[in-house]
């Protein structure tokens, strides 16, 4: 069995993009500027964007963290949203997902200019993805897409089977994987809650991507041999031995599960990490294409 390693991968991928940096530096062009919109106060949701904000530090761009009340209405934050539309210095944007009640996601997302929008949730660039035209790639997916990429996983002709069909990962994981080229090439299958018998599917996959937030969902039993697991889930199970009060668990049951797999991800250091640095190479992207 071979460890995906998302945290090195991850490691490798900034230090890339300092070296990108570097060189924009030293033509003295403006190095590229990510800024996040959080509205409420969920724990993880900090976490994660505080963690962008020090990737941005590490890679040497510059960010900007807003954050809004949880009382903040739809209309507030579509102002917010458009003053970043507006606003030349800044290269990309992401709105932290998910959103307090009050809010319409879709229609949040789809105030954000298409040029600017780091995240990929656009509908015109989740149209350009499905179409396969050059556009900024949601970043969990993007990361699956680059950990397979760079440990030489076969994808061309194997089975996918992908477990949820979420906007941010399970639909968009889905039609990359089955796109023309590499990796992709696959034929897949996409299973949610209402999909029956769900052991028969997996049980027939080559490749199998759970982001199903259901903890320890993927059994042993559900596995065939040699099959390369993706482990997008990431919930965070009270414990109160551990020094946070929680453990980060994943959707796969890892000790059994990694005894038949070829190829698996660990949780936490696998897809996490990637997710925070394809943000960064969008956001390097979208630097890119505006000047
Ligand atoms: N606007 C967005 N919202 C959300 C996205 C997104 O891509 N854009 N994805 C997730 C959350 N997310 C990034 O935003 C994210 C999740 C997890 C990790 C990560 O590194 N996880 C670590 C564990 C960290 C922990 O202690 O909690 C790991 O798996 O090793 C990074 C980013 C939903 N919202």
């Amino acid at each position: 069995m071979i460890l995906l390693d998302g945290k090195k991968v991850s490691n490798d991928i900034k230090n890339e993009i300092t070296e990108e940096v570097k060189k924009m530096k030293a033509k003295g062009e403006k190095v590229p500027h990510l800024a996040a919109i959080i509205v409420g106060n969920d724990g993880a949701s900090l976490t994660y964007v505080a963690s962008k904000v020090k990737a941005c530090e590490r890679v040497g761009f510059e960010s900007t963290m807003i954050r809004m009340s949880n009382t903040t209405s739809e209309i507030e934050l579509l102002d917010k949203i458009e003053e970043l539309n507006n606003n030349p210095e800044i290269d990309g944007f992401i709105i932290q997902l998910p959103l307090p009640k009050q809010i319409d996601t879709q229609k949040v997302l789809m105030a954000v200019d298409p040029d600017k929008d780091v995240d990929g949730f656009h509908p015109m660039n989740f149209g350009k993805m499905a179409l396969d035209m050059s556009t900024f790639i949601p970043a969990t997916p993007f990361g699956i897409l680059e950990l397979l990429d760079r440990y030489n996983v076969e994808t061309k002709g194997k089975h996918t089977v992908v477990i949820g069909r979420s906007h941010i990962v399970g639909r968009p994981m889905s039609i990359l994987m089955g796109r023309k080229g590499f990796p992709g090439n696959s034929t897949v299958t996409i299973t949610h809650s209402h999909t029956k018998n769900i052991t028969q599917i997996t049980s027939q996959a080559d490749i199998i991507i759970s982001a199903l937030g259901v903890p320890n969902f993927l059994k042993a039993e559900m596995v065939k041999d040699d099959a390369v697991i993706i482990d997008v889930g990431i919930t965070r199970v009270v414990d109160e031995t551990s020094p946070k009060g929680y453990i980060i668990t994943g959707d796969v049951d890892f000790e059994n599960v990694s005894k038949k797999a070829s190829f698996i991800t660990p949780v936490p250091g696998g897809v996490g990490p990637m997710t925070i640095a394809m943000l960064l190479k969008n956001t390097l992207l979208a630097r890119e294409l505006r000047h």
